[in-house]
C-alpha cells in the first residue's frame, strides 16, 4: 500500500526549503505527500523577503481535511511562525490520535530571518514537543529550546535531557552548524537513555539551503514506510548526504540541495557511521 506523509510547514518560493523540500523528498522516497501550509514566504537563495502567515483556522482546516481522508503514516512540522498556529496544530493532532510526529523546530532561516516569533517558543515547548516522536533541532535551535549555550559534548547531553523533559520521545541535535571541517555529526538521544552519534563526511559547499527540512522530511517518509526510528534516521542521513553532494548550483546565495540524488547515489554514498 502507498505510504502517506503529511508536512505542516511554510512555503519557500525558492523551492529549496519548507514545504517544497518536504514534498520533493517524499516524492523521491515513493511516499505520497500531503501538506498543510502555515505561512507563505517570499524567499530565494539570497534570503527571506517577506512572511505572510496563514490564519490558524485555515491551518486547522487543512490538517483536518487530510487526516479525515487519508491514512497518514507520519507527520512532520517545519516553520510554524506563531503561537496561534502552534496551538492549532497541537489541538488538531491531539484530536486525531496523532500519528508519529517529527518536529523540526525551525526558527531562523540561513540568511538570518526569523521564521518563528520569539513568544511562540513557549507554545512550542508546552503544546507540541510533548507529542513528538522525534525533535530535530540544529545547535542554535537546541540552545533556545534547552535555554542554555552548547559548547561541549557534555552540553549536548544536558540540552537533550532538557528538551526530552518536555515529553518528547527522542531528540537529534544536528551538527550541520559545527566548525568540524571533516565530519557532519548528529547526536541522537531517546527518553529511555539510549543514545547514538551518527556521522558522515562533511561536504565543502555553501549550498545547504533546506538541509534541515530535507533531513527531517526524509526521516518522516521512512517512518511512514514502517522503518524504526533509528533506521529512519540512518537512511535520512544517507539521503541528505546524497542531496548535498550532488548540488545543483542554483541561485546566487545558499543554493538548494538536490532532492532527486538519493535513488541514483545511495549505493555510492559516503559512509554513514552510527556510534552507539
Ligand atoms: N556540509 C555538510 N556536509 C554533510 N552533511 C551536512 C552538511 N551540512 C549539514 N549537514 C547535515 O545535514 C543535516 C541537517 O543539518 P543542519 O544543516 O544542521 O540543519 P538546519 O538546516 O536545520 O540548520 C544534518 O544531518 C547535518 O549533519
Ligand atoms: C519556509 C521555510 N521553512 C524552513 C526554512 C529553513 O531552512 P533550512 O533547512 O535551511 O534551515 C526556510 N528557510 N524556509
Amino acid at each position: 500500500m502507498t505510504s502517506v506523509a503529511l508536512t505542516i510547514a511554510g512555503s519557500d518560493s525558492g523551492g529549496g526549503a519548507g514545504i517544497q523540500a518536504d514534498l520533493k523528498t517524499f516524492q523521491e522516497l515513493g511516499v505520497f505527500g500531503t501538506s498543510a501550509l502555515t505561512a507563505v514566504t517570499a524567499q530565494n537563495t539570497l534570503g527571506v523577503h517577506g512572511v505572510y502567515p496563514i490564519e490558524a483556522a485555515g491551518v486547522t482546516a487543512q490538517i483536518q481535511a487530510v487526516l479525515d481522508d487519508f491514512s497518514v503514516g507520519a507527520v512532520k512540522t517545519g516553520m510554524l511562525f506563531s503561537a496561534d498556529i502552534i496551538e492549532a496544530v497541537a489541538v488538531s493532532l491531539r484530536n486525531n490520535g496523532c500519528p508519529p510526529l517529527v518536529i523540526d523546530p525551525v526558527m531562523i532561516a540561513k540568511g538570518g530571518a526569523s521564521l518563528l516569533k520569539d513568544e511562540a517558543v513557549t507554545a512550542l515547548k508546552a503544546h507540541l514537543l510533548p507529542l513528538a516522536t522525534l525533535v530535530t533541532p540544529n545547535i542554535p535551535e537546541a540552545e533556545v529550546l534547552a535555554d542554555m549555550t552548547i559548547q561541549s559534548t557534555a552540553d549536548y547531553e544536558e540540552a537533550a535531557n532538557r528538551i526530552l523533559s518536555s515529553g518528547a520521545k527522542a531528540v537529534i541535535l544536528k551538527g550541520g552548524h559545527s566548525n568540524d571541517a571533516q565530519f557532519a555529526e548528529d547526536f541522537f538521544f531517546r527518553a529511555d537513555g539510549y543514545s547514538f552519534t551518527i556521522k558522515s563526511e562533511r561536504i565543502a559547499t555553501k549550498d545547504t539551503h533546506g538541509t534541515g527540512c530535507t533531513f527531517s522530511a526524509a526521516i518522516t517518509a521512512f517512518i511512514s514506510q514502517g522503518k524504526s526510528l533509528q533506521e529512519a534516521v540512518r537512511e535520512a542521513k544517507v539521503f541528505i548526504q546524497a542531496a548535498i553532494s550532488d548540488g545543483l548550483q542554483l541561485g546566487g546565495g545558499h543554493g538548494p540541495t538536490n532532492h532527486w540524488a538519493y535513488n541514483r547515489l545511495k549505493q555510492d554514498a559516503k559512509e554513514v557511521v552510527i556510534i552507539e
